[in-house]
């Protein structure tokens, strides 16, 4: 199995009059099609942890390669590039752009890669959303949807630039339990058919015990006891 994320005591500690320690000496190893589940009390650093795997925050020492690549020496383009090609995000809130419809909030991550053509852009917007069931609603701008269809929309926008990872933080945590429930078995068909590697932060201890394995956190720092 090839390792997608890896990181050699990561820590981030913010440089306060007294420094707060949001993540301390975190040695993980992902692998790719692999279901992971990062747990922890409140405030244990778990969304500090996602952060700094999807490069929206640097640490302060450690190391942390992503498919292979040291992210210490990249620039801030290329940590760009990495997040648009390699990494896909849902977060708790779905954070589509309320004046785009379902297609335009898919289309866009593909438009800032640019690797494919206008048309193709649009076709395969429309593909992805059908096949997360969204196919009646393409055209529809988020205001007019349910909570569960528009984070399922940010589930087909995380997907639009085919990247290896999907970084989810409390993904189903503002939704009811059958929407929540369809989009945990979203994210998990995305790893069991299509080979996606998705790393979710979770509150939900059910919903962490039906994943491949735990991260757990204490304090910033991975509680081995309690981590599988
Ligand atoms: N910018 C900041 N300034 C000060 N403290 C911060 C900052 N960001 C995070 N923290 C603190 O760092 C700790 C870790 O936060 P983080 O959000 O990563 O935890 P979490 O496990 O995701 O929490 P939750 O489950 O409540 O979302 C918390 O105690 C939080 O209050």
């Amino acid at each position: 199995m090839s390792v997608l994320i890896e990181t050699e005591k990561l820590t981030r500690i913010l440089p306060e009059t007294v420094p707060v320690t949001l993540v301390r000496d975190v040695s993980l190893s992902i692998g790719e099609k692999e279901f992971v589940a990062i747990t922890g009390p409140s405030g244990s650093g778990k969304s500090s942890l996602l952060y700094l795997l999807g490069l929206l925050d640097r640490p302060t020492s450690g190391i942390l390669r992503i498919a292979g690549r040291d992210t210490e020496p990249m620039n801030e383009q290329e940590r760009a590039a990495t997040r648009l090609s390699t990494l896909g995000f849902v977060f708790q809130f779905h954070f589509l752009l309320p004046e785009f419809t379902a297609r335009e909030n898919v289309e866009i991550p593909m438009r800032r890669l640019r690797r494919l053509g206008r048309a193709e852009i649009r076709a395969r917007a429309a593909e992805l959303l059908a096949s997360l069931g969204l196919g009646e609603h393409i055209d529809k701008r988020p205001d007019q949807l349910s909570g569960g269809q528009r984070q399922r929309v940010a589930v087909a926008r995380s997907l639009a630039n085919d990247p290896a990872v999907i970084l989810a933080d409390e993904p189903t945590g503002s939704l009811d339990s059958h929407s929540s429930e369809q989009v945990f078995n979203i994210l998990e068909s995305l790893v069991r058919e299509r080979g996606k590697t998705v790393i979710a932060v979770t509150h939900d201890l059910d919903m962490a015990a039906r994943m491949d394995r735990q991260i757990r956190l204490v304090d910033g720092k991975i509680d081995y006891g309690m981590s599988s």
